[in-house]
């Protein structure tokens, strides 16, 4: 069985899949972290693997920048191959004065400028929040190995570059503590079609500073936030 987007097997992916933006992102996951990980889906390069970690089963595949690309791959995953908990992995510009860069932060919700939600949600505002068992998992691993994890309300827009001069200071003044582009949309999508959703991130730029990771470091940097992941999802029951 194949999707437009992916060809796989069935029963190629396990029920939890790490979703990050970058396909050698997950790549670099496949290689380096998981055991036997094999390819299992690279049509237009976009890289999924299914392989093991510490003797359970979890998938890894890339999901494009954006809500849109993000979706598609989400979709096609919950409706061809059965997956049931959507974990994004994945990099954000750090809105709260407090982060540093390298930080880790888990979206217990997710604003946009985007409406795709409204479009799912005849018109009106959803509230975009990320499963709530995904997030107690990860948040007892992080205390439990004594790692520092923000949780909160994060921003996920449409435009990385924005023409509005107003952004930082709106998201700012409402708690936003950072900014990606999937977030949002992801967690619309788990509730349309009934999975968990959640997103952890690392913070790889600050807009207030400015700082900013090397482009090869947010492909291979983030080692710590994906293992944090991996034994969160495993202590909450989620990998099988
Ligand atoms: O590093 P990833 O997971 O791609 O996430 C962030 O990086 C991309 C922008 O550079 C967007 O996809 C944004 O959400
Ligand atoms: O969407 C993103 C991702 C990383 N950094 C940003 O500033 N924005």
């Amino acid at each position: 069985m194949s999707t437009a987007h992916i060809a796989a097997a069935p029963g190629a992916f396990a029920q939890t899949v790490l979703l990050p933006g970058d396909p050698m992102r997950a790549r670099h996951i496949a290689e380096n972290l998981l055991i036997d990980a094999m390819e299992v889906t690279n049509v237009r390069a976009m890289c999924g693997f299914t392989g093991w970690w510490k003797g359970h089963k979890v998938s890894v595949m890339g999901t494009g920048m954006g809500i849109p690309s993000s979706s598609i791959y989400a979709t096609e995953l919950v409706q061809h191959y059965q997956v049931k908990h959507l974990v994004r992995v994945g990099t954000c510009g750090a809105v709260a004065n407090d982060l540093n860069l390298g930080d880790m932060l888990l979206a217990s919700g997710a604003s946009t400028d985007s409406h795709v939600n409204r479009t799912r949600f005849g018109g009106m505002d959803f509230a975009a929040i990320a499963d709530p068992g995904l997030v107690q998992a990860l948040a007892q691993e992080a205390s439990l190995q004594k790692q520092k994890l923000a949780i909160g309300n994060v921003f996920s827009t449409d435009l990385f570059y924005s023409p509005r001069n107003d952004l930082l200071e709106t998201l700012g003044r409402m708690r936003i503590l950072g900014i990606e582009m999937e977030a949002a949309g992801l967690y619309g999508l788990a509730a349309e079609h009934g999975v968990s959703a959640l997103a952890v991130l690392a913070v790889s730029d600050h807009l207030r500073t400015q700082q900013a990771w090397p482009s090869r470091q947010r492909q291979v940097g983030l080692d710590q936030l994906f293992r944090l992941t991996l034994d969160g999802l495993l202590a909450g029951g989620y990998l099988n």
